[in-house]
């Protein structure tokens, strides 16, 4: 199957200075990546690259097409984003906010359609943001603004979904409901690519794209043995991942080491 998103000798410089140099990736399409690595390494350059949301050196491809070829509208349509600490639109209301999410299906000037509106309510009942629609993006906490702003992302009804660090200001349970959108969308077909500092929610995608210094270090399946040691070098062996549950997990590994008794639960679990 075409992949999703390549990469090919992607360079990126910011200020200046060379940040991302001559990556070479495949994204599967149907499935969900996630990227994870130091603070600093080139996640959100790479992610943003990808996107074509930054100026680079090289070749990204998406859906099988130069992505510097498609109509801008086209493009809009096929791959949905979901940035970092997005700032603006403040005194939009929340459902106006998810309808931009709709612009690349409306004409110039086109007034919503009955299909935008529905698509609108779908994405913020299924991030469960709808009770807010009528209050102002500005009134609204971190976590609940973030759920109009994936709300918006999937109202796009893309293929392709890029979320830089999507995770931020969700509580547990609406981790959980994020966890679950994702893995609906893959399940109809589509993509994800997610930024992820938390690691053990990046282990819960099918792929584990490391990045390090501006290079990808390492990819491969999330359930890969190779993946977890590559993932522990490159946090410099300060986290261990083991099964807990059934689930991969990152755990500290010093706090592991020197204070067993906080973990004799999940050390009874994992059996060390
Ligand atoms: N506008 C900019 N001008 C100059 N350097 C930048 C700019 N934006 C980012 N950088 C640098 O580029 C490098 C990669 O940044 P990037 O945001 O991609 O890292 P990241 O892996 O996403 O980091 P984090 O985990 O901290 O979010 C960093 O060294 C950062 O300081």
């Amino acid at each position: 199957m075409t992949p999703a998103l390549t990469a090919r000798g992607l360079r990126v410089a910011l200020g200046g200075v060379e940040v991302l140099h001559g990556v070479d990736v495949d994204i599967a399409q149907g499935r969900w990546t996630a990227i994870a690595g130091p603070n600093g390494a080139g996640k959100t350059t790479l992610l943003k690259a990808l996107a074509h949301l930054l100026p680079c050196r090289g070749e990204v491809t998406l859906l099988g097409r130069d992505i510097a070829q498609w109509p801008h509208k086209e493009r809009a349509r096929a791959m949905a984003w979901l940035g970092q600490g997005e700032t603006g639109s403040e005194d939009l209301l929340a459902r106006d906010v998810v309808m931009l999410g709709r612009l690349p299906h409306q004409d110039w000037l086109g007034t919503p359609s009955a299909a935008d509106r529905a698509a609108v309510e779908a994405a913020m009942r299924e991030t469960q943001s709808w009770d807010w629609r009528d209050r102002a993006l500005g009134q609204l906490s971190g976590g609940e603004r973030q759920r109009v702003l994936l709300a918006r992302a999937l109202a796009v009804q893309a293929s392709v979904l890029l979320m830089d660090e999507p995770l931020g200001h969700l509580d547990p349970p609406h981790q959980a409901d994020w966890l679950a959108i994702v893995r609906r969308h893959v399940a109809r077909g589509g993509t994800a690519v997610s930024v992820l500092h938390e690691i053990t929610m990046a282990l819960q995608a099918d792929e584990l794209l490391l990045v390090d210094k501006g290079r990808i270090v390492h990819h491969g399946a999330c359930s890969d043995a190779e993946t977890h040691r590559a993932l522990e070098q490159v946090f410099e062996a300060r986290i261990a991942v083991h099964q807990v549950a059934g689930q991969w997990a990152a755990l500290p590994r010093e706090k592991l080491e020197s204070d067993p008794d906080s973990f004799a639960g999940v050390r009874e679990k994992i059996g060390i």
